[in-house]
């Protein structure tokens, strides 16, 4: 494979990206966020999602799910809402598997993948790569990369992936037309046209359940207040995601200090981790 263009990406690109709110600013000129995410199996993935999209700083989180995952939700973070209406970005698919979701959640979640809005794609919503309308992007690992290549008509498989993930980054969002960010002990980000940000190495305490769907939290949350300038150049979706990795391996950073880590307990030390960059 040809050697992908690596861009240089600093603290100082990722603090673009950081909107503290002004005097005219109200929950809605900040962005509301929606989610569709969690399942009767891992309703978990949903809490922890929405916990990291609100410590990230949005305007509003709208929330839609099973019954008992709405609960959960609620019960945790009692600011989100469960009515719906207009967001300005979307986070789909955490918690979710496409082999099981029902009809009704694939509608749900082509719905808000054809609003034109920036949207995240993570796991139980990988499938839906290519089926949106506007600026997206998709979280995979490298087992799920692996998958969705795969069933695209570019067979390769998790391990291929794992011991190159610049090359296949870069090949998969042109391939796939969509901005990438492959998670893994090295996390590389992909524009669709292959330039990659190839961002520093997280804590290895990281490698426990649930802090994929604190990073997409994260994404979708930088996507909402940022949604505006990520319509009018979806390129600029490659930073985003960048900067959703460098906030998420500085809360990891903060959480572990240097032993092992709970995913919620990232989430919790997202602000600080916000507040650090701002203040650059
Ligand atoms: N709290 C929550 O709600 C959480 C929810 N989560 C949500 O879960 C969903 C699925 O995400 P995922 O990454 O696990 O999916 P996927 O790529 O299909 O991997 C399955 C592969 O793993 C393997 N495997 C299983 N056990 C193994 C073992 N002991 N040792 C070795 N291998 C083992 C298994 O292999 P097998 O056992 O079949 O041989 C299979 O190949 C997703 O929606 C995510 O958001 C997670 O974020 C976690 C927290
Ligand atoms: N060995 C490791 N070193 C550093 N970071 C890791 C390592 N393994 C996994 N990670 C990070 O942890 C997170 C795991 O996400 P994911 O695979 O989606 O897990 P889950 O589905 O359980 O949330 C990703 O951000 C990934 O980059």
């Amino acid at each position: 494979m040809n050697d992908p263009m690596i861009l240089e990406f600093t603290r100082a690109d990722a603090r673009r990206w950081v909107r503290e709110p002004g005097p005219s600013d109200d929950k809605y000129t900040r962005g509301v966020l929606g989610v569709v995410t969690g399942s009767h199996d891992y309703p978990g993935a949903a809490v922890l999602g929405v916990e990291a999209a609100i410590r990230t700083g949005v305007g509003m989180l709208r929330y839609t799910g099973p019954g008992r995952v709405c609960d959960l939700v609620l019960h945790r973070r009692p600011e989100v809402v469960t009515v719906a209406g207009r967001v300005q970005a979307w986070l789909l698919g955490s918690g979710m598997d496409a082999r099981t979701r029902t009809a009704q959640q694939r509608e749900t979640l082509v719905a808000a993948a054809y609003s034109g809005v920036p949207c995240v794609l993570d796991a139980g919503a990988l499938d839906l790569t290519g089926e949106t309308s506007g600026p997206a992007v998709i979280t995979p690992h490298a087992r799920e990369l692996a998958r969705l290549l795969s069933s695209r008509g570019v067979p390769v498989t998790e391990e291929e992936i794992s011991a190159d993930p610049c090359s296949w980054a870069a090949r998969a969002a042109r391939e796939l037309q969509s901005t990438v960010l492959l998670k893994g002990h090295q996390t590389v980000v992909s524009d669709a046209e292959g330039q990659l940000r190839v961002l520093p190495r997280a804590t290895g305490w990281l490698a426990t359940a649930g802090t994929g769907d604190v990073l997409a939290g994260i994404l979708g949350a930088l996507c909402a207040t940022n949604a505006e300038v990520i319509v009018g150049d979806p390129r600029t979706l490659a930073s985003v995601a960048a900067t959703s990795v460098v906030i998420h391996s500085r809360a990891a950073e903060l959480a572990s200090a240097g032993g092992p880590i709970a995913a919620l307990d990232i989430a919790g030390m997202i602000g600080r981790a916000v507040a650090e960059l701002a203040a650059d």
